[in-house]
């Protein structure tokens, strides 16, 4: 596979009244091509910057950045036009229909007019392109941008939070699209909050925190390289589930009672289960490891919960409060 996007040892300081911060702290990401990476990070992480750093719109003080193949932002004039980005929210105007709108930003751009029906198509627009953009529901305006970004037929599209706000529908609409335009041949790279949307679409994901790469890999690699650190347990035929649960809780467990079974969150040690269930005359007829999701992974590496649709919500994020093992 070819990267289409090389980030190594970026590093951004910002300088305020209350001292420096280093939002980006030598971080490295590859994305290859006809991927869709998902790109994953608590709030103030440093994925905007990371992007704004990408397109030039803020001056690293270090590091090494390439997209397909052009060291940037020495070379970005060279690779702008293969490149379509939503970084912060585009403003469209209300009174413009969306069709008036991209033949617009086409002209602007040096982008023939005939690509507006096609762009139109490919986000699902082209039967409401006649009416104005202030009619649109939030979904159809993120489609809108994601169209303003299509016209140049980048082969890199990079999307900041595109389900942002958007209902379960729109959410849907979105990741339809994303897979679109993935099977197009295009490489998307996609920062948000919603863990699940990230698992069922991307191929591959980079968490960041803290201004640096904590994982990275295919979604079922990062997978595979955690478990969520609970076990389902089941008793043999007729056995005291509660009574079970409450020797475990009294040595320390965390333990959530269901029909039929019960789920240990902290088993860093099953066979502790097992003995200690032994040892009052219970038996244990299945103990599984519970697998891991991508929240339980992002949770692990940054000690912090993903906040759906909170873009700017605390500056630091909190590293370091990984999850205790029981038993260990
Ligand atoms: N212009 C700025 N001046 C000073 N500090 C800044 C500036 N922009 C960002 N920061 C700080 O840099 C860090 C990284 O911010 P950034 O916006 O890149 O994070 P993020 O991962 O995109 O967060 P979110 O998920 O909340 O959008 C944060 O601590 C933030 O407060």
């Amino acid at each position: 596979m070819t990267a289409v996007l090389e980030i190594s040892g970026l590093r951004k300081t910002y300088r305020s009244r209350k001292g420096v911060r280093n939002a980006l702290d030598g971080f490295d990401m590859v994305v290859e091509a006809g991927q869709v990476h998902g790109f994953l990070g608590p709030n103030g992480s440093g994925k905007t910057t990371t992007l704004r750093t990408l397109l030039g719109l803020i001056r690293p003080n270090d590091g090494r950045m390439a997209i397909l193949g052009q060291e940037v932002p020495r070379r970005l004039p060279q690779v702008a036009g293969q490149v379509g980005a939503i970084v912060e929210s585009p403003q469209f105007f209300g009174n413009f229909t969306a069709k008036d709108t991209l033949s617009l930003l086409a002209d602007a751009g040096n982008v023939n007019r005939s690509r507006v029906p096609a762009v139109l198509d490919l986000v699902g627009l082209r039967d409401r392109a006649g009416e104005r953009v202030k009619t649109y529901s939030l979904g159809m305006k993120q489609r809108l941008a994601v169209a303003s970004a299509l016209l140049k037929e980048p082969k890199l599209l990079i999307l900041d939070e595109p389900a942002n706000g958007l209902d379960p529908g729109g959410i849907r609409e979105m990741r339809t699209l994303m897979r679109d335009l993935s099977a197009s041949g295009m490489t998307v790279l996609l920062s948000s909050h919603i863990l699940g949307e990230i698992q069922l679409i991307c191929d591959s994901v980079t968490i960041i925190s803290a201004g640096r790469r904590v994982t990275s890999g295919s979604v079922a690699e990062v997978l595979a390289s955690h478990t969520s650190g609970a076990v389902r347990v089941r008793l043999e035929q007729g056995g005291d589930l509660f009574g079970a649960a409450q020797v475990l809780r009294e040595a320390g467990a965390q333990v959530t009672l269901e029909a039929d079974y019960m789920v240990v969150g902290n088993a860093s040690n099953p066979a502790l289960i097992t003995r200690l269930l032994a040892q009052r005359g219970v038996y244990v007829s299945e103990l599984t490891p519970i697998a891991a999701d991508l929240e339980d992974v992002f949770l692990e590496l940054t000690g912090t919960a993903p906040v759906e649709g909170q873009n700017r919500q605390v500056d630091e994020s909190a590293l370091g409060a990984g999850r205790n093992g029981w038993g260990q």
